[in-house]
């Protein structure tokens, strides 16, 4: 058996940082996600006049309930949409201009419902390029509240930041969904709100924000359950035990549940309430049909390891993996093409047939998750090599040593 620890939840700190910002009192945010998404919202912050203290193992941060503590800020999100959707949100209950931009893979990627519906509620919003995307200015003077309808079928990330915003409000937020993608990132908030004191009142489709001030705490960031996916597919691909400690039954991340989908296909599983064990069976994993549509950001990952399954892998229901950092449908389709593995995709779904795949250079398309899965197949393939290994520091800097580390234990 092999222990594998796991960096931070980027989407615990990103959450944790927005909180502690707007928060009464100082927190303490401990073992966060050290990553260019999460290193670039801290930044964000700082530039928005919040002070943020980074120290390795914690994240210091005082927190100003008023709003930003600067008259105007340039804040640059990198590829982080938890930046890119969130910080806006934030400056917008402020008083003050300020410029957001983003990487040009940022700027492709949607904020339309969210800007709509911060318009809605009178944020003075520019954008300097296409509507509805970066770059813009919000130029903020407090954010009154009320009622809005929201579709939030693209990114669920569009109603995190409202719901974010809520409490900053002077009389709250009434947010009626119509559709809804990643839920259980919606849950992540809803039980980081309630630890930093808010609580929101769900009836049906509608999520009731109170105006109740975030009071300050220390939160500690739970391992990031979709990094945990690599190294428990890598186990189940190989036939070895992979154990990840801190993060079992009680985490507050969906992507948890890919170690359900490894035990469906044959893998065996333990979940305790703060580890889990994964088990690769002797005789192989099976084909499997399954739908991701909580738990996109693995969809790379099970379809890395697919070829190996003994019957088809079709994963459905996955349209908003399209507008991630990459396509990444078409970009798992063109990688295993290139292994020499039968893939067909549709407009939310892909499947893919057993097969030996052989090596080949894969395109990650700057997307982390796409390097990272591919690095799993490459386990068993000889010949796998990334055209952009850095991509991975997105949201893992250290990912190809930890790899690295796993194949001189296992020696393969
Ligand atoms: O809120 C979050 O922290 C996230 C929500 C998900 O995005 P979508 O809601 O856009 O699917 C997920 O893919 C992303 O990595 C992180
Ligand atoms: C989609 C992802 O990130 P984000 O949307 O937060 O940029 C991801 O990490 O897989």
């Amino acid at each position: 058996m092999t222990l594998v620890e796991i960096p931070g939840s980027k989407s615990v700190t990103a959450r944790g940082l927005f909180l502690a910002a707007a928060a009464h009192g100082t927190t303490t945010l401990g073992r966060p996600l050290h990553s260019d998404d999460t290193e670039g919202f801290a930044e964000g912050l700082v530039k928005l006049g919040y002070r943020v203290d980074r120290q390795p193992g914690a994240w210091t941060i005082e927190g100003r309930p008023s709003g930003p503590g600067v008259a105007e800020a340039d804040v640059f999100c990198r590829d982080g949409a938890t930046t890119a959707r969130f910080l806006p949100a934030l400056a917008a209950a402020g008083t003050g201009t300020f410029h957001f931009d983003a990487s040009g893979q940022m700027r492709r990627r949607p904020l339309g419902p969210l800007t709509d519906a911060l318009q809605e509620l009178g944020v003075d919003l520019t954008f300097h390029g296409e509507p509805g995307h970066h770059p813009l200015t919000v130029r903020a003077n407090g954010v009154k509240g009320g009622e809005l309808t929201l579709d939030a079928g693209l990114s669920s990330q569009f109603l995190t930041a409202l719901l974010l915003l809520g409490p900053l409000t002077a009389e709250g937020l009434r947010i009626t969904v119509t559709d809804l993608v990643s839920v259980p990132y919606v849950e992540i908030t809803l039980e980081m709100m309630r630890r930093f004191g808010v609580d929101v009142r769900r009836e049906g489709k509608t999520f009731v924000v109170p105006p109740t001030p975030y009071q300050a705490c220390e939160y500690p960031v739970e391992p990031d359950a979709s990094t945990a996916s690599y190294f428990l597919a890598a186990a189940a691909v190989t036939g070895r035990t992979v154990t990840i400690p801190g993060l079992g039954s009680d985490a507050l991340q969906g992507d948890v549940r890919f170690a359900d989908v490894l035990r469906e296909m044959g893998a065996h599983v333990e979940l305790t309430p703060d580890s889990v064990t994964v088990a690769g069976p002797s005789d192989g994993l099976r084909g499997i049909t399954v739908n991701m549509r909580d738990i996109s950001d693995t969809v790379p990952t099970l379809a890395a390891i697919a070829p190996f399954a003994s019957g088809p892998v079709r994963i459905e229901d996955v349209y908003n993996t399209r507008i991630k950092e990459c396509d990444r449908l078409d970009a798992c389709e063109e990688n295993l093409r290139a292994m020499g593995i039968e893939v067909a995709t549709g407009r939310d779904w892909i499947e893919i047939q057993p097969g030996p795949p052989t090596g080949a250079l894969v395109k990650c398309r700057r997307d982390h998750r796409i390097a990272m899965a591919f690095s799993v197949t490459g386990l068993l393939v000889d010949g796998v090599t990334l055209d952009d290994p850095e991509c991975v520091k997105k949201t893992f800097p250290g990912f190809h040593q930890a790899l690295a580390e796993l194949r001189a234990n296992w020696g393969v």
